[in-house]
């Protein structure tokens, strides 16, 4: 088996008299520069004057421009959003790099599509949480942890592993589990995970559910609650204990469902087009796609941004979430964070 590393794995020496840089003060930025912070790093984060900047300052940490930050580091983190990265690279971090510093990222994107090629005279890993930044947060705050990869792409000092090690040990990464990954795997299994099952997949599977209902004359009330919210409390059973634990909590009339009719939604054909969905990421299509949609100051994605949240299942969940002032809800943690009021 794959070796899963652990907090009493790792020694964290290789970090404890460098000075780290976290680019960003998003979903991810806030947590790895608070967690680093709170294990005992010394963080500086590096932004543009803003919403973020004024929240990361109320937050207790020192802030400086993109490049004032990457000159004072030895390690810089960017978590900006993958998009706007080439080109807060090429005009603030590269230039400010000095040999023996280590580049570092959330996400392989950059690199593996070759947005980004750093210089050789530094390291470059990836420490790459798999769960949303706010939940890497929260679960820190909670005395828990999200797994991580790790990866490096360049050893030009020999320490890139330990401080790639110390990094995700200090995001609260060894608290769940450390596994090594390369870019290019960490790129194509995280892009298709988001697309086919953690993002896409569910968000299809629930609207297409809701609509069957509500198409049939049902309350959209009771198929929200049936196909969205109910979600969560299913899939916090899976994340405990797996299909077994999940099956041995519901009825065996819902088991007995699950065997026969689950199959007859994803069938042969949807892992037929999983598979074709997975050939675009390795090939480039998705990513040229993506670039080029960038490029074009996102004129799809916006529409469909649009059109989505407007969905009746959107509507109707708004108020419904209302009435359970106990449901967490990452976007106002998200809005906050990068619109600065608490
Ligand atoms: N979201 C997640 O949970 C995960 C993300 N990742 C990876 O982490 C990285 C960061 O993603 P994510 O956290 O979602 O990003 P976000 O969209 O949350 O990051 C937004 C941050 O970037 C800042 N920013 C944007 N443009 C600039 C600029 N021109 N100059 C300075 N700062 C700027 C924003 O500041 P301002 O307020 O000024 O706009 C804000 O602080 C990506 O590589 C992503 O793939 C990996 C795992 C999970
Ligand atoms: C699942 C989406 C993700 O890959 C993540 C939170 O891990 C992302 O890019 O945000
Ligand atoms: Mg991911
Ligand atoms: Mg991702």
């Amino acid at each position: 088996m794959t070796k899963v590393l652990y907090n009493h794995d790792i020694n964290e020496k290789a970090l404890q008299e460098k000075k780290i840089a976290v680019i960003g003060y998003g979903s991810q930025g806030h947590a790895h520069a608070l967690n680093l912070k709170e294990s005992g790093f010394q963080v500086v984060v590096g932004l543009r004057p803003g919403k973020s900047w004024d929240k990361a300052v109320e937050d207790g940490h020192q802030v400086e421009s993109v490049a004032d930050a990457t000159k004072q580091a030895d390690v810089i983190m960017i978590l900006l959003p993958d998009e706007y990265q080439p080109k807060i690279y090429a005009e603030s971090i590269e230039p400010n790099l000095e040999e023996g510093n280590a580049l570092a990222f959330a996400h392989g994107f950059n690199v593996h599509f070759s947005q980004i090629v750093p210089p050789e005279n530094v390291d470059v890993f990836l420490v790459a949480p798999k769960g949303p930044g706010h939940l890497v947060r929260r679960t820190f705050e909670d005395g828990a942890g999200v797994p991580a990869l790790f990866g490096i792409y360049q050893d030009y000092t020999g320490n890139a592993t330990e401080t790639a090690l110390a990094y995700a040990k200090g995001v609260g990464g060894g608290r769940a589990g450390i596994l090594e990954t390369t870019f290019q795997e960490e790129t194509e299994t995280d892009l298709f995970g988001e697309q086919a099952v953690l993002c896409g997949g569910v968000t299809s599977l629930i609207k297409a559910g809701f609509e069957t209902l509500t198409e049939a004359g049902y309350q959209p009330e009771v198929a929200y609650f049936e196909c969205l919210h109910e979600m969560k409390l299913i899939v916090d059973l899976l994340y405990e204990g797996g299909f077994e634990n999940m099956r041995y909590s519901i009825s065996d009339t819902a088991q007995w469902g699950d065997f026969v009719s689950g199959p007859r939604v994803i069938d042969a054909d949807t892992k037929a087009r999983m598979k074709d969905i997975l050939t675009d990421i390795q090939n480039g299509t998705f990513a040229h796609g993506w670039i080029l949609e960038n490029q074009a100051n996102r004129p799809q994605f916006n529409a469909i941004n649009n059109r989505e949240n407007k969905h009746e299942i959107e509507v109707v969940g708004r108020k419904l979430r209302e009435l359970m002032p106990f449901v967490k809800q990452a976007k106002k943690a998200k809005d906050v964070v990068s619109n600065g009021t608490r």
